[in-house]
């Protein structure tokens, strides 16, 4: 038990001076403390166990680099700027990450850019027009289920593609899609898109034009139709849009 006193007790300090029947064997580990060993005829034994090791070890780097004396405890001095780490450097553009600059060039000139994996493409120039107030989503809703008459035919009629083609004005424009025909007229000032793209699938079916695009053949390979195939409409649900604009059915060319 006697070592644990000494554990708290100071390196400098000097021990109590010895009454005559107190007697111990002081023993000084060098840079320590001082370990005190009851002699035989004590209660106390001095063990190896009782014995606490050396802290910092004695073959330690610590004690080592220790200053050997007060002076040489001295405060470090303030690094100037040229010895501290230089700042990161500035990251590119966001739009450089994506334009082409490879991951080797990347890393090259920042660690501070988002990984590959998680840089998006910029988004795509949108192609939609400024409609014209009163006339958005939600205006075209409520003219849908106005009860309004957008048909303008009194029964569903089956429409032969000649029957289609003859339906290709502003003022009277029909268009199939997957085999449905519509009455896009009404529609025309509300499409987000344009009158003028809605008026490309007038008078003809225009189911490829709007959507399938497995079925774009390479006439239609161009960005325009690709972007409005593939992108565009991706979550247009037609037979929604134009429920109330329903004209009939397309059916093949009467055989005459
Ligand atoms: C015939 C039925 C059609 C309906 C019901 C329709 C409906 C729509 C709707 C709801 C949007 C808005 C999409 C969005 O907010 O993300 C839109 C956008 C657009 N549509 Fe149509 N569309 C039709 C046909 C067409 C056709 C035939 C073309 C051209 C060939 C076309 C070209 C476009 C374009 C360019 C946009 C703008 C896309 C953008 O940049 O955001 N649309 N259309």
């Amino acid at each position: 038990m006697s070592y644990l006193q000494n554990w708290f007790s100071p390196r400098t300090a000097t021990p109590p001076p010895s009454s005559g029947s107190d007697q111990k064997n002081k023993r000084t580990i060098p840079g320590s403390f001082v370990v005190e060993e009851e002699l035989d005829d004590g209660s106390e034994t001095a063990t190896e166990d009782d014995i606490p090791p050396a802290f910092p070890s004695l073959s330690s780097a610590q004690r080592a680099s220790a200053p050997s004396s007060a002076n040489d405890a001295k405060i470090p001095t303030v690094l100037s700027d040229s010895m501290l780490m230089p700042p990161p450097p500035i990251p590119a553009p966001a739009h450089a990450a994506s334009s082409g600059l490879r991951s080797s060039t990347r890393v090259a000139s920042s660690s501070l850019l988002a990984p590959l994996a998680t840089t998006q493409r910029p988004p795509r120039p949108s192609k939609k027009v400024a409609l014209a107030p009163g006339f958005g989503p939600l205006d075209w809703a409520k003219l849908k289920s106005s009860g309004e008459d957008l048909r303008g035919v009194d029964t569903l009629l089956r429409v032969p593609p000649s029957v289609l083609k003859s339906h290709n004005k502003k003022q009277d424009a029909w268009t199939a899609i997957n085999g449905k025909v519509y009455n896009i007229t009404p529609y025309l000032p509300y499409h987000p898109g344009g009158e003028k793209e809605l008026m490309r699938v007038a008078g003809r079916d225009g189911t490829k034009l709007f959507c399938e695009s497995s079925l774009i053949s390479a006439r239609l390979r161009s960005e325009t139709f690709l972007h409005c195939i593939a992108l565009t409409h991706a979550w247009v649900n037609v037979d929604f849009m134009l429920d109330s604009c329903l004209v009939g059915f397309l059916v093949p060319e009467p055989s005459s």
